[in-house]
């Protein structure tokens, strides 16, 4: 459609289990959308659940070169959706946080020098010197010890927004550094997941966004520059050349690469604007107000919160904000999210969500006293390793229990650590607060009646997409290629609507087995 006068924008959202992409108007409605699974599309990368299990304990990692192909093959579902490109003014996209990309030498050579004629990973095949370490990774406990014992646990929170985490790049960076270091050497650049898609959209080394790279424990959130004390208890001098100097979120990186223009039909004037982690991305897709906590559902676990200003939480996370709205924001992440719930709902139920929900409703709020804690990887908050705790009303190991227990005893434990968690965080809830879901997980409306109960506070959905990381990247590409180029847009005011108000005894349920969630987790093992 030459010379179509309509402004459309492009998101993408390379999350842990697949890499969507969604086309919105200017008045952000949501006009196509396509994904590719990882582990069903890409086979041959023998992925599960989109990461490969390491030879060492705790160790998750994900080839490059899968989400270089997805890229292409989401592209090609898009053009079978009818979308047509020339149409797109901006592109930005989300990406998992934390995981690290090793660029070889001749990458950026290779990025620079695009054929539109061949696919991607063809031409970028030896541009990677290593697989990413992603956040499902554990195995850098010794490497958080260091650093902390290098920069002080406090003074890193202060500096850096959060203590040392085991899935953050820093930590990460220093177990490359220190065990392979014939990697490190040759490595030319480092990037987050987010900045490495931009740079194929680009065709240069992106770089890192400030709100991703405070995901990093390199980041001073208050300078908003890599901290040199952090760097170097990570590498050694080099290690700021390989990351390059991170912009703010709202940054123009350059126009789209000639490769896209020219097998798909793009603008040569298509602004990119710098990727961000996917739960920044999913802030700038909520747009929560003043009390709106978000609770996004994918591979992992979150809770969202805009913050005016940085902090140093004793857990968690405060991180740059990815908007002008949200300068900064607090996060809290659990790794056994949906790949967790999928599996218990594939060993009690069978496939089907349905048939696990009628296991909810088969028991009643409370589970008669039952209570589980379910890890199958290392949790993050608390620090735990893998392992399965079942208890009874008594507080005896329970065995031999029907799966409609079990499969409670699953939802309101991740429940109640949520908001154990979020508590100890000083995420403020009380009746005036909203939860808003979003993510894979959101669509179920008993999990988040359990939610709802739990919080003692309705849990709303928001009307326009189920998805706000892939939605927030849109929405970003647009604003900011607004205010670039001058033209305002009408965009649209996020719509959100209730989908679970807490029963009126949650309050005599809930609360007690709070205090007996914070007793149990004191009796578990933790990691380090
Ligand atoms: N009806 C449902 N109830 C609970 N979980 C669901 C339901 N439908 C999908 N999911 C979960 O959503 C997850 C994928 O969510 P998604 O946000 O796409 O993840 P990610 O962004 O991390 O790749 C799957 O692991 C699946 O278990
Ligand atoms: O580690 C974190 C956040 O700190 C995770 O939330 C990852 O960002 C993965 O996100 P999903 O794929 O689960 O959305």
């Amino acid at each position: 459609m030459t010379g179509d006068s309509r402004k459309t924008f492009l998101g993408f959202d390379f999350s842990t289990q697949r890499l969507k992409a969604i086309v919105i108007g200017e008045d952000f409605s949501v006009l196509h959308e396509a994904d590719v699974e990882f582990d069903v599309d890409l086979p041959e990368f023998r992925t599960a659940g989109g990461v490969v299990r390491g030879v060492e304990r705790g160790e998750v990692i994900a080839p490059p070169l899968l989400w270089v192909k997805a890229l292409d093959m989401v592209m090609d579902r898009l053009v079978v959706a009818g979308v047509d490109f020339s149409t797109i003014e901006a592109v930005s996209g989300a990406g998992q946080q934390h995981g690290s990309v090793w660029w070889s030498k001749d990458a950026e050579t290779r990025l620079n020098t695009l054929s539109p004629d061949e696919f991607l990973h063809t031409q970028l095949s030896t541009a990677f010197v290593t697989d990413s370490p992603v956040w499902m990774d554990s195995s850098t406990t010794a490497d958080c010890k260091a650093l902390e014992d290098a920069v002080g646990a406090e003074e890193l929170s202060k500096i850096t927004g959060s203590r040392a985490y085991e899935r953050f790049t820093g930590p990460q960076i220093r177990k490359m550094f220190r065990t392979r270091p014939r990697v490190y050497q040759a490595t030319s650049r480092i990037s987050l997941v987010s900045s490495f898609a931009c740079s194929l959209l680009v065709g240069k080394i992106a770089p890192i966004d400030l709100s991703d790279g405070s995901g990093m424990n390199l980041l001073d959130i208050h300078t908003l520059q890599w901290d040199d004390k952090c760097l170097q208890a990570c590498g050694d001098e080099s290690l700021s050349t390989k990351l390059g100097t991170p912009v703010p979120s709202a940054t123009v990186v350059g126009p789209i690469c000639s490769y896209f223009v020219g097998r798909y039909g793009f603008k040569p004037d298509c602004r990119v604007v710098a990727f961000t982690g996917d739960n920044c991305s999913a802030l700038a897709g909520l747009r929560l107000r003043a009390g709106w906590v978000g609770l996004s559902l994918g591979t992992s676990d979150t809770l969202l919160l805009g913050l005016p200003g940085p902090a140093a939480p004793p857990a968690g996370h405060v991180l740059a904000g990815p908007t002008p709205d949200a300068p900064y924001m607090a996060l809290l992440c659990f790794a056994n999210g949906s790949l967790t719930r999928q599996n218990h709902r594939d060993r009690l139920a069978g496939h089907s969500w349905d048939a696990f929900n009628d296991l909810l409703t088969a028991t009643v709020r409370g589970n008669m006293g039952y209570m589980g804690i379910y890890y199958d990887t290392a949790e993050i908050v608390p620090r735990a390793p893998a392992g399965r705790w079942l208890l009874d009303a008594s507080g005896r190991a329970a065995e031999r229990v029907a799966p409609q227990f079990e499969a409670r005893a699953l939802l309101e434990g991740q429940a109640l650590a949520r908001r154990a968690h979020a508590e100890d965080m000083g995420f403020k809830l009380d009746k005036s607060s909203r939860l808003i879901a979003t993510g894979g997980a959101s669509v179920n409306k008993e999990l988040l009646q359990i939610f709802a109960d739990v919080f003692d506070t309705p849990v709303y959905v928001q009307d326009q997409h189920a998805n706000a990381a892939l939605l927030g990247a849109a929405i970003r590409a647009a604003e900011v290629w607004s205010v670039a180029s001058g033209t305002p847009l009408p965009g649209s005011e996020l719509n959100v609507s209730p989908v679970a108000t807490p029963y009126p005894d949650h309050d005599k349920i809930y609360p007690p087995m709070l205090a007996r969630y914070r007793q149990i987790i004191d009796t578990i093992p933790k990691l380090g």
